[in-house]
């Protein structure tokens, strides 16, 4: 199959279409991360979460992913520092995977492909009030994205893995609660790249600082099969079909610099 042998990437078929005109369109995401082209910048702070479990509400798919969402009316989930001068508030994460293990994250790095790739989508509170304010502004959101590699099995991530067989339809939600998202979170969050970008799913927006961070984490083979036991299409469609490769390619850096934390 494509996944055994070393398949062009580029026969996947991405999952959904490519819009013709994209606003702006110079600083889209995700993007390739040449490791010797970052610049490193010792004014980078170190990241500071502050996730409050209780503030998770469901679970739920949308037909793109499968996401956690929390509360966001107040600041009780909350990251800043890093590249950020303002706090943020959590809002949901989710992640992007592959048919099979040997693509299915959205950045790369030096081109090497993940298996998956988790993200954290934050909104300026300081500076908005909701998170549809803050999507279509330069500095609203902050996204931070982990890679996630085969390995042992991840005992935070279970909980989320059990919950998925019942949201397997798009537009199924399921309560979720006291679900800490800092387990997600590789041991070292102080080594990151970070750079200007955008949503990679509609609306594609350029209003992501993105903060990428540079240790994966690890989750079994068995807990990203369940991930494509999701299905794109609703209960009602006839023809179902899995949710895999739910990732966009990468995108041209057009001039900008990706900096990094650490040397
Ligand atoms: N993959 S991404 O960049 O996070 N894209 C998103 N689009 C809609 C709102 C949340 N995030
Ligand atoms: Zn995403």
């Amino acid at each position: 199959t494509a996944c055994s042998s070393k398949f062009v990437l580029s026969q996947v078929h991405p999952m959904w279409q490519e819009p013709l005109a994209i606003p702006g369109g110079d600083r889209q995401s995700p993007i390739d991360i040449v490791e010797r082209k970052s610049v490193f910048d010792s004014k980078l702070k170190p990241l500071v979460t502050n996730y409050d479990p209780k503030t998770c509400q469901q679970i739920w798919n949308n037909g793109y992913s499968f996401l956690v969402e929390y509360d966001d009316t107040t600041d009780k989930s909350t990251l800043k520092g890093g590249p950020l001068q303002d706090q943020f508030r959590l809002c949901q994460f989710h992640f992007h995977w592959g048919e099979c293990n040997s693509w299915g994250s959205e950045h790369t790095v030096d081109r090497r492909l993940f298996p998956a790739e988790l993200h954290l989508v934050h909104w300026n509170a300081d500076k908005y009030n909701l998170f549809e304010e803050a999507v279509v502004e330069d500095n609203g959101l902050a996204v931070i994205g982990v890679f996630l590699k085969i390995g042992k099995r991840h005992e935070g991530l279970q909980k989320l893995v059990d919950a998925l067989p019942v949201i397997r339809h798009k537009d199924s939600v399921v309560e979720f609660t006291k679900f800490d998202p800092a387990c997600l979170l590789p041991p070292n969050i102080d080594d990151y790249w970070t750079y200007h970008g955008s949503l990679t799913t509609p609306p594609l927006t350029e209003a992501v600082t993105w903060i990428v961070m540079k240790q994966h984490i690890e989750v079994s083979h068995d807990q990203l099969a369940v991930f494509r036991s999701l299905l794109f299409t609703a209960a009602e469609e006839e023809v179902q079909k899995s949710m895999v490769n739910n990732f966009r390619g990468t995108q041209p850096l057009r001039g900008r610099t990706v900096r990094s934390s650490f040397t």
